[in-house]
C-alpha cells in the first residue's frame, strides 16, 4: 500500500511526490458496490473535497473511516490504532477519529492550524480531504479550505437535522464556487435507520441548497462509525436506500476545471545578470504561452513578443499554469515586480474600482473608507474598502449594509484603488481574481477576498441620478450619458461607453 494517511497544515497542495503517491495507491474496494470501471476512465487529477459539520456531528470518524476503509492508514498507524484500543468503541472497532488527533492536539495547544490535508485514494481516483474545524471562530479556515475544494461534504447529525451552522457552511462552500454538495446524514444508526427522518432532512436541505443555487446534492443516510454507506453499502441496515454511497459519489464528481481564460504572469522578479539577459520571472497563473506569442503588460499596456521561455534547468517552448518560468521579450519594455504579463487577446480588467466579496477575519473587523493594502499575487496596493451589504447566515440573504464587517463576517464591498489596478474575476481566474488585505496599522491580514467584478465609473454616480437616467426612454438615456454635461462630472471615457442596460445591472448590483 502507498498511500498515507497524512495531514497538512495551511494552504494545502499535495507536494509532486505526495500526489505520485495516491495515483499509484490500490485501495481494496472489491466488497464495495462496483461502479462500472470499464466506463469510467481513471481521472489523474486527485479530487478535493471539504467537509464541514458541527461539532460532534461525526466528522472526524467520517475522514478517520474514509482513511480506514480505503487502506490509507498505514500499517504501523493501524497497529497503534488498534494498540490503544481503551478507545475502542462497543463494536470493538478502534476510533477513527484517533486518526485526526495529532492535529486536535495541535488545536489544542493553540497552534494556528488552518486547515489539514489528508490523502487517500480508490482505484479509480485520488482524494485531497480539508479537514476544517467545526467552531464557528473557525469560519475562515473553512473558507480558506473551500476555495480550492471541487465538492463539499456537509455533515448532520440524523437525531437533530439541519443547524445555523450547517446553512453557514453551505453559504460559504456556494461563495467558494463550490457546484456539488454531499450531504451526509450521519449516525442514522441511532435512529434505528429512520428512512423518514432521512428523507425529511434530505428535503430540507434539498431547500436550502437550491436557494443558494446549487443543484448537484446528493444526500446520503450513513453511520461513520459502523461504516455504512461511507465506502461500503448499508444495505444490510437500509434495504430502503438505493443510492450511491459517500465514496462512489466522490469518484463520479468532477475536478473543478482551471477555468482560466487567458496567460497570466504576475512577475514577482526581474532577472538581470548581465547586460545581454533580462527576464521576468514569476508562476503562470492561468493559460499558457509559447515563444512568437504576443503579450501585453499590465497596467502599462505595452506590447511585445514572448522570445523564450527559461526554466530552472532548460530552455522550454511552452508553459502552463503552475510553471516557474522566466519569460523573455523581444524588445526593452518598463516591467516591475507586481507588474502582470498577459495574453494580448483575453487580458484581465484594468480599473481604479472593483467590487468584490471579503470573509473578514480579525476581531477589528473591516472598518468602511479605511485605507487598507491589498496583495494580490506579487502585486501590493493602496485601496479603500466601503461594504455594500452583508450576508445574513441565519436566513442565506445579502441585506444593504454600509457599516463595518464584523469578525467571520461575509461582505459585499466596493474596493478603491490610487492606481490602475489589474484583476480577473474569481470565477475565471482563482489567483488573479483573489487578495487579502493587510491592515497597515497592525500588519494584520485582516480579510480575504475575491473579486466579482470591475466597477463602472457609472457605479459611483448618486443612486437616483441613475435611477432618473433608467426611468428615461433608453435611447434618451444612452445621449444623456453620452452628453459633454454628464462626461464633465464623470470619468468621460468610461461614462460613454456604458448603456442605459449596462447602468441597470449595476444599479442591480449596487440595490443588491
Ligand atoms: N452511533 C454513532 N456514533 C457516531 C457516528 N459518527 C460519530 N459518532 C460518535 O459521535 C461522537 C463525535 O464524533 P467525532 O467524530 O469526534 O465528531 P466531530 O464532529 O469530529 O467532533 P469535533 O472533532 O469535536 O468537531 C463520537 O463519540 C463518535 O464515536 C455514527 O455514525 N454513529
Amino acid at each position: 500500500m502507498t498511500v498515507s494517511a497524512t495531514a497538512h497544515s495551511s494552504t494545502g497542495q499535495a507536494t509532486a511526490e505526495q500526489t505520485a503517491a495516491i495515483e499509484t495507491g490500490t485501495a481494496n474496494i472489491s466488497a464495495f458496490p462496483a461502479v462500472d470501471a470499464q466506463r469510467q476512465p481513471r481521472d489523474t487529477r486527485p479530487l478535493r473535497l471539504i467537509t464541514c459539520g458541527s461539532v460532534d456531528d461525526g466528522k472526524s470518524t467520517l475522514i478517520g473511516r474514509l482513511l480506514w476503509d480505503t487502506k490509507a492508514v498505514k500499517e504501523d498507524q493501524a497497529a497503534t490504532l488498534r494498540r490503544d484500543s481503551g478507545k475502542q468503541n462497543d463494536l470493538g472497532l478502534p476510533d477513527f477519529a484517533l486518526l485526526l488527533d495529532g492535529l486536535q492536539a495541535e488545536r489544542e495547544q493553540g497552534i494556528t492550524i488552518d486547515v489539514a490535508y489528508r490523502y487517500f485514494a480508490t482505484d479509480k481516483r485520488a482524494f485531497i480531504v480539508a479537514d476544517t474545524p467545526g467552531h464557528e471562530q473557525y469560519t475562515r479556515n473553512m473558507a480558506t479550505g473551500a476555495s480550492t475544494a471541487d465538492l463539499a461534504v456537509l455533515l448532520v447529525d440524523a437525531r437533530v437535522g439541519l443547524l445555523e451552522q450547517t446553512r453557514r457552511h453551505a453559504t460559504i462552500a456556494t461563495l467558494m464556487g463550490i457546484k456539488q454538495f454531499v450531504l451526509a446524514v450521519n449516525k442514522i444508526d441511532l435512529t434505528g435507520y429512520d428512512r423518514a427522518r432521512f428523507d425529511a432532512i434530505s428535503h430540507e436541505f434539498r431547500e436550502l441548497a437550491l436557494s443558494l443555487g446549487v443543484r448537484q446534492i446528493t444526500a446520503i443516510p450513513v453511520s461513520a462509525l459502523k461504516g455504512e454507506n461511507v465506502v461500503y453499502d448499508g444495505k444490510a441496515s437500509m434495504p430502503w436506500y438505493e443510492g450511491p454511497t459517500l465514496v462512489e459519489v466522490l469518484e463520479l464528481a468532477t475536478v473543478r476545471s482551471a477555468q482560466t481564460v487567458g496567460f497570466r504572469l504576475p512577475v514577482q522578479r526581474v532577472s538581470r545578470p548581465g547586460e545581454s539577459f533580462r527576464g521576468y520571472q514569476g508562476t503562470v497563473a492561468g493559460g499558457a504561452v509559447k515563444p512568437g506569442d504576443s503579450v501585453v503588460i499590465l497596467p502599462s499596456g505595452m506590447v511585445a513578443n514572448v522570445t523564450k521561455i527559461v526554466t530552472f534547468d532548460l530552455v522550454r517552448n511552452a508553459a502552463v499554469a503552475g510553471d516557474a518560468i522566466t519569460l523573455v521579450l523581444d524588445r526593452q519594455v518598463d516591467v516591475s515586480r507586481g507588474d502582470m504579463i498577459v495574453s494580448i487577446d483575453a487580458q484581465p480588467q484594468t480599473g481604479l474600482a472593483f467590487d468584490a466579496q471579503i470573509v473578514a477575519l480579525q476581531p477589528d473587523g473591516i472598518q468602511p473608507g479605511k485605507r487598507y493594502w491589498l496583495k494580490s499575487g506579487s502585486r501590493r496596493q493602496r485601496v479603500t474598502v466601503q461594504p455594500s451589504s452583508q450576508l445574513d447566515l441565519k436566513n442565506g440573504k445579502w441585506s444593504h449594509h454600509t457599516d463595518g464587517l464584523g469578525m467571520n463576517a461575509i461582505g459585499k464591498v466596493h474596493l478603491s484603488f490610487d492606481e490602475q489596478a489589474v484583476f480577473d474575476s474569481y470565477e475565471q481566474n482563482r489567483t488573479t481574481g483573489a487578495f487579502i488585505l493587510i491592515d497597515p496599522d497592525t500588519n494584520n491580514t485582516v480579510a480575504g477576498g475575491m473579486i466579482t467584478a470591475k466597477r463602472s465609473a457609472l457605479a459611483g454616480i448618486h443612486t437616483d441620478d441613475t435611477r432618473v437616467l433608467l426611468s428615461l426612454p433608453a435611447d434618451l438615456a444612452d445621449k444623456i450619458l453620452a452628453s459633454e454635461l454628464f462626461a464633465s462630472r464623470r470619468e468621460e471615457a468610461e461614462v460613454r461607453r456604458i448603456s442605459a442596460g449596462k447602468a441597470a445591472e449595476i444599479l442591480g448590483d449596487i440595490d443588491g
